[in-house]
């Protein structure tokens, strides 16, 4: 597959058709002959020698753009399509082509005795198998798309390692390039000859009858590929597998270049059955006739486009100056690389005559604009045959579309379709010679890798998301268990505090209490102590009442015996009344006595005397006695008071002493029952206090056991605590670690990044340097080009027909130098008089050019020219055609070319 392209590039130049269309002449045509080999034998592998002697080497070495490996021209193949209904019916029909597949060959009939040979890629006869032309025409692009070339190459020509590791190995160093280009297979020809059967075949009763895209995708779909599916129908782009989507945009990067149609639907493909199921949507979609020529035409340029992404590690050898130049991650992978390549495989509508087609109306409009896109590109074709400065490529959209596939970087293969029918001789020649200036256009092709920055990054981006989530989530976690610990240790906090307050509270409770009983019992104890004091009183009360009442009780006998004294002085003061009468009666008797006396006394004054001295006495008696008395009145008068005293105080005292004695009772239930009261309450209180205390005690145990307890548990948090938070410190420390390498790491990768951009800018810049370089250098070989026409041009008259016999030198020359070849297999087959006739035809040609004109081209600015007449010199050099010193010069010459020359296989069988 790879090799195609170099086999295609090396026999380009040599073997460019001339535009004159009469047939190909080359002066290698072992180069043009391996060029349609590299299709044909693969498969079968004829030819073994020819195939041995045209290595790879020897074409790379006779490549003309050795200095620009990327270029490759457009690969034709023709087919002929099988008599039809109608020729079979012509009754003047004959053929018009004569193909010669070995030679790669078709003769076009002008009439009975002449006419026209053309070369192609490949020629297929009407017999040729869908399975044959896939894999000369269309294979080599679709694994061009994506494979790697060391593995195809060794499938591809049959090579053996030991014979051709070397070979393998320039080969894939020149080819490799090739991986992953875009690729190109189109059908072109007259109406009704065959383009829809070749390409879009289904062949769904028979696999074999299966058309290039179904094959194509078969290959394809070992790997991912999505594809869309577009039609061209009058200028106006439809997209097949969503019908609705008409008029799509053709959308042109203004950066690549590259056109797509964006606006058609991608669809993934599942597998074949699915693409299947696809291509008949669009077969079913698109649009077709019945014309005279194609009961069911075409009206439409149907376009598949299968893109393909792939990653280029796939890719088996990797040289080990090639990995030191893959970038590679943080992790020293080597960034991986991809390759988008995309696939377009184009059914056009056919090109045909309208009188023939019989289209009218709509049909002959359809037919006018299919016309036209296919004149368009029929001009854009003929101007980048002609390398013309401009391509009009913006004159049809087809031309749009296919921009990359002609003269573009696509690796490009077309397949034209012919009639064998001389009724359509001149459609015939018209597909002919679209697809020999085909054959001239010359794409750049180029492998679309790239590192695959954009999975890279999306790989670090996931690897930075995943590691922000991880931080964002440990985070998360450390600010949930922070929250949590902070939680705990507030409730904890809390709790101790509560438990704490509680305590205090019911220390302070407790301790209030305990005053307040104390205060209690202190009160209890001084109410108490008054009580017992005023007890005390009372008993002093009481013993004073006791004693009062025996007072009162003396006073009660005092009173009686003052009352028996009263009465003995009542009983005294009665008799001293009484005595008291009775002086009184003396004393009236005296005074009467006295009246009397005085009288006697005046009658006795002597008597008087005597009467005045008793009378004297007796009033000093009476005086005496009266006194007595009134004494003994004051006397009675204070008994009588104090009597009355002594009663009213009996009697005050009586009352006092009921009142004391009521108050005494009063006093002893009082205080019996108060004492009754105060021993309930001192026993209560004193119960109390025993409870109390035994309460304060449990309290006290209590308390003292959730000091413990809080003791214990504060330790405990705290221990725990102080690990976790340790723990969590650890942790935290780790994931800052970490942050922090994943941030050194993020900005070392985002340098890396940069300077890997800076680094593709740079490469850019350098390949763009490059590649105008290469265009300096194709401008050069192009004026060189120029120049060895112009050469040519200048070559006399009787020189004409040099460059066929130089052609036909080459032929010989190749043949012979194939005898000479130690290693062909042909030698000893070779007969003597084909020998001599090689000879006779090599002094021919050297009488007929002229040895001088020989000798002249090897000094020819075109390496090819030189070459050439180095191996024409060298084999009349054999023949003995020079002598002595000539010979020796001519042998250094030769050997000097050899060793000048970088590939040596074929020219070391010339010097021999
Ligand atoms: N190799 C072949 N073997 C058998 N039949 C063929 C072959 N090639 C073409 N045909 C037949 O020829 C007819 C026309 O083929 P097809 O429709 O593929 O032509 P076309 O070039 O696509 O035409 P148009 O441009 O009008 O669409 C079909 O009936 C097809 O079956």
């Amino acid at each position: 597959m790879a090799s195609s392209g170099n086999v295609g590039r090396a026999s380009y130049k040599s073997e460019r058709p001339h535009s004159s269309g009469s047939g190909s002449v080359s002066l290698r045509n072992n180069g043009g002959g391996a060029q349609g080999q590299q299709h044909s034998a693969r498969p079968k592998a004829p030819m073994s020698s020819s195939r041995r002697s045209v290595t790879p080497i020897s074409r790379t070495r006779s490549l003309p753009l050795e200095d620009d490996p990327e270029s490759e021209r457009v690969r034709v193949a023709v087919k002929l399509r099988p008599k039809n209904a109608e020729d079979l019916a012509d009754s003047d029909y004959f053929d018009c082509v004569e193909l010669q597949p070995e030679l790669k060959r078709l003769k076009l009939r002008k009439n009975n005795w002449s006419s026209e040979s053309y070369r192609f890629d490949e020629v297929f006869t009407e017999s040729a198998s869908q399975r044959r032309i896939y894999e000369v025409v269309a294979k080599p692009v679709v694994e061009g798309l994506f494979m790697g070339v060391s593995q195809d190459m060794r499938r591809f020509y049959g090579f053996t390692l030991s014979e051709t590791a070397s070979v393998l190995k320039l080969l894939e160093m020149i080819l490799s390039v090739l991986d992953g280009c875009n690729g190109t297979v189109m059908a072109y020809g007259q109406t009704g000859t065959g383009k829809t059967y070749t390409l879009g075949r289904l062949g769904k009763g028979d696999e074999s009858e299966r058309g290039i895209m179904v094959r194509a995708m078969e290959d394809i779909l070992a790997g991912t590929s999505t594809s869309d599916s577009v039609e061209l129908y009058m200028e106006s782009i439809q997209d097949l597998l969503a019908p609705e989507k008409i008029n799509i945009p053709i959308v042109e990067d203004a950066k690549t270049g590259e056109v797509s149609v964006t606006g058609a639907e991608i669809v993934k493909i599942r597998n074949l059955g699915h693409f299947l199921q696809l291509l008949q949507v669009g077969e079913a979609n698109r649009h077709a006739a019945n014309t005279k020529m194609n009961t069911e035409s075409s009206r439409s340029h149907a376009i598949l486009m299968v893109h393909i992404r792939r990653s280029a590690q796939e890719k088996e050898d990797i040289d080990v100056s090639q990995q030191k130049e893959i970038p590679t991650d943080r992790h020293g992978h080597h960034v991986a690389t991809i390759r988008k390549s995309k696939l377009l495989l184009v059914d056009l509508a056919g090109s045909e005559r309208l009188d023939k087609s019989g289209s009218e109306g709509h049909l002959l409009e359809e037919a006018k604009f299919i016309n036209l896109s296919l004149t368009s590109l029929g001009k854009c074709i003929n101007a980048l045959a002609e390398n013309s400065p401009h391509i009009p490529t913006r004159d049809s959209k087809l031309t749009r579309l296919l921009r990359d596939s002609f003269g573009g970087s696509a690796r490009t293969s077309l397949i034209i379709t012919i009639g064998p029918s001389s009724r359509h001789r001149a459609e015939t020649a018209s597909t002919i010679m679209f697809g020999q200036r085909a054959m001239k256009v010359v794409n750049t092709v180029k492998v679309k890798e790239e590192f695959d920055y954009e999975s890279l990054c999306r790989k670090l981006e996931t690897q930075v998301d995943h590691l922000t989530v991880e931080i964002d989530r440990q985070q998360k976690l450390r600010e949930n268990e922070k929250n949590e610990m902070k939680k705990l240790l507030e409730e904890f906090g809390n709790s101790t505090a509560e438990a704490e307050k509680r305590f205090v509270a019911r220390s302070e409770l407790l301790e209030k209490e305990n005053a307040k009983l104390t205060l209690h019992v202190k009160e209890l104890l001084q109410e108490l102590d008054s009580q017992k004091e005023q007890n005390k009183l009372l008993l002093d009360e009481i013993t004073r009442l006791v004693t009062s009442v025996r007072n009162s009780k003396l006073l009660e006998e005092e009173n009686t015996r003052l009352a028996m004294e009263l009465n003995n002085v009542m009983k005294d003061l009665k008799c001293q009344k009484d005595q008291n009468i009775i002086m009184h009666d003396e004393i009236e008797r005296l005074e009467v006595n006295l009246k009397h006396s005085k009288q006697q006394q005046l009658d006795n004054s002597t008597y008087q005397k005597v009467l005045a001295d008793t009378t004297q006495m007796y009033e000093e008696k009476i005086a005496d006695l009266m006194k007595q008395i009134e004494d003994a009145n004051v006397r009675c008068l204070s008994a009588e008071e104090e009597m009355k005293m002594m009663k009213t105080q009996i009697s005050d005292t009586q009352v006092l002493l009921q009142q004391n004695q009521v108050e005494n009772s009063r006093y002893h239930e009082a205080l019996a029952a108060t004492t009754k009261m105060y021993e309930d309450r001192v026993e209560a209180l004193n119960q109390q206090l025993k409870d109390e205390c035994a309460c304060a005690r449990e309290i006290e145990e209590e308390l003292n056991s959730t000091k413990k307890l809080l003791r214990e548990c504060r330790n405990s948090v705290q221990v725990n605590a102080e690990k976790e938070i340790d723990d969590l410190r650890m942790r935290l420390q780790g994931m800052n670690q970490l942050h922090e390498t994943t941030a050194n790491d993020f900005r070392l990768l985002s340098i890396e990044y940069k300077n890997l951009e800076s680094e593709k800018e740079t490469l850019k810049n350098e390949l763009h340097a490059v590649r105008q370089t290469l265009q300096a250098e194709e401008r050069r070989r192009r004026k060189a080009e120029t120049e060895l026409v112009n050469v040519m041009r200048v070559v006399p008259e009787s020189e004409d027909g040099f460059e066929e016999k130089i052609s036909y030198m080459h032929e010989n020359t190749t043949k012979t130098t194939g005898l000479c070849n130690p290693l062909s297999s042909h030698k000893s087959t070779r007969s003597r008089e084909t020998i001599l006739s090689q000879r006779n035809t090599i002094t021919k040609i050297c009488e007929e050019v002229g040895l001088q004109k020989i000798l002249s081209l090897l000094q020819s600015e075109d390496l090819d020219v030189q070459i050439h007449a180095v191996k024409v010199v060298a084999n009349l050099a054999a023949e003995g055609m020079f002598t002595g010193q000539l010979t020796f010069e001519l042998s250094a010459y030769v050997c000097f070319k050899v060793l000048s020359s970088p590939e040596e296989g074929t020219y070391l069988t010339v010097e021999k």
